[in-house]
């Protein structure tokens, strides 16, 4: 598609017809969940109404194709990370169960005193805390990959922090509070050249971009169903298969086993050894849907409309007196992050809300990212596929509202 035939997808869909507090709404928190088109809602609505059962242990033909359905989601996935096999994707609630997952099984299997881990300055708390606690059982060491004042990271300080001690790096592909998109695959290569495994946090970066986890040669990939205009409850792990058929599980129930018995049980194949307990089957077939939605708009040419987004964003934010820019990165990717003088983020946020803007302000669970720039949190607009530039005029108005609410209005 054209970038220009993109806007036609707004209409697609239905939340994006309402009003809040009788104006229309202009979404604008996409970072924190993405709208549903209508295609992911009745995908699960239908699966429900026609194909509903359990999946793996049925012997009647509706078990079989549900599971039929879920197998489908899962090669879906696939053909989005580009992953060698469906066996390197599982299914978990989202990102932060797909982190905790590798933190768990890899992490207190693998892990020793003194070992350490390399995680970003700019991370979410998702990919701080499972390390954390990972770190207190095992006596393995954290530490932080500092971010520059534009938002990026200190790729020279990174190769320095690099030993062979280091066992895992952990690192967004694309910030949720800055928006930088981090040069993932460099940052593997240095990794891997002194045997480090790495793990890339894909949350903000798989609605963006097309992802191919074989050429980014990660040994680990999350991301979350709901920021790519899926449901919620479900996201997906890519985990390289010699990896994930090494790891133990980090789960016990049904449909994880091969055999149980009180002396011992076995476990099942990757990834189902994984996938303990009935899954969230209309969950998978909303994913599906999703993942067939944005392949079909095409992600190159959302990227490309985003891009145009965040450019026209920043010339027209840039006009307002007192604003002020949090991450200058030379590549984002759907996210602009700023403060305004006199105003706090909250308080930013209520107006805008009372013009039925809707943005995120405070620290977007990145608290150690905002203590580097001191700040108590920012105002975030974040992006998709069916945002305008009349959407950014009205975030605007609404900015400039709240300046002369404030008494700001003076300033030229
Ligand atoms: C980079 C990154 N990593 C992990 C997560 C967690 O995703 P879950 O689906 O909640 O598991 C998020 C979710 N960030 C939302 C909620 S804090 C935001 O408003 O930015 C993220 O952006």
């Amino acid at each position: 598609e054209t970038v220009a035939e993109i806007a036609g997808h707004a209409g697609d869909f239905p939340i994006l017809g309402r009003t809040v507090h009788g104006r229309r709404l202009v979404y604008l928190d996409n970072g924190a969940t993405t709208q549903k088109p209508q295609a992911v809602i009745e995908a699960e609505a239908r699966y429900y109404r026609e194909s509903n059962a359990n999946i793996h242990r049925g012997v009647h033909w509706l078990s079989q194709h549900s599971t039929d359905l879920y197998d489908a989601g899962r090669e879906r996935v696939r053909s989005l990370l580009n992953a060698a096999s469906a066996c390197e994707i599982v299914f978990t609630r989202g990102t932060t169960e797909a982190i905790n997952l590798v933190a768990a099984s890899w992490g207190r299997s693998q892990l020793k005193p003194g070992d350490e881990i390399l995680l970003s300055g700019m991370e979410h708390h998702s990919n701080i805390v499972p390390w954390q606690l990972v770190a207190e059982q095992t006596g393995a060491v954290i530490r932080v990959i500092p971010v520059t004042d534009d938002g990026e990271l200190e790729m020279q300080a990174y190769a320095e922090m690099l030993s062979e001690r280091t066992r895992l790096v952990g690192v967004c592909h694309v910030s949720n509070a800055l928006g930088t998109v981090n040069p993932v695959a460099e940052i593997i290569r240095m990794a891997h050249a002194c045997g480090a495994l790495v793990l890339v946090d894909g949350a903000q970066a798989v609605a963006h971009q097309s992802v191919d986890v074989q050429a980014l040669d990660c040994d680990f990939y999350a991301f979350s169903g709901h920021k790519l205009y899926g449901p919620t409850g479900i996201g997906a792990l890519y985990g390289r298969k010699q990896l994930l058929d090494a790891m133990p599980p980090w789960q016990g129930g049904g449909d994880m086993i091969h055999t149980v018995s009180f002396e011992r049980s076995t476990y099942a194949e990757t990834p189902q050894k994984f996938e303990a307990g009935t899954p969230n089957i209309a969950g998978v077939v909303g994913l599906d849907a999703a993942i067939a939605y944005v392949q079909e708009v095409g992600l190159d040419t959302i990227a490309r409309h985003e891009a145009a987004l965040v450019e026209y964003a920043t010339q027209a934010l840039g006009q307002i007196p007192g604003l002020r820019f949090i991450g200058q990165a030379r590549e984002r990717a759907g996210i602009v992050s700023f403060v305004l003088e006199g105003i706090h983020p909250h308080d930013l946020g209520t107006i805008l809300d009372m013009e039925g803007v809707a943005i995120r302000a405070g620290h977007h669970c990145a608290m150690p990212l905002m203590t580097r720039f001191g700040l108590p949190g920012t105002a975030r607009a974040s992006f998709a596929l069916y945002n305008t530039q009349e959407d950014i005029d009205a975030l605007v108005a609404g900015l400039n509202k709240a300046r002369r609410l404030f008494g700001l209005e003076h300033d030229a």
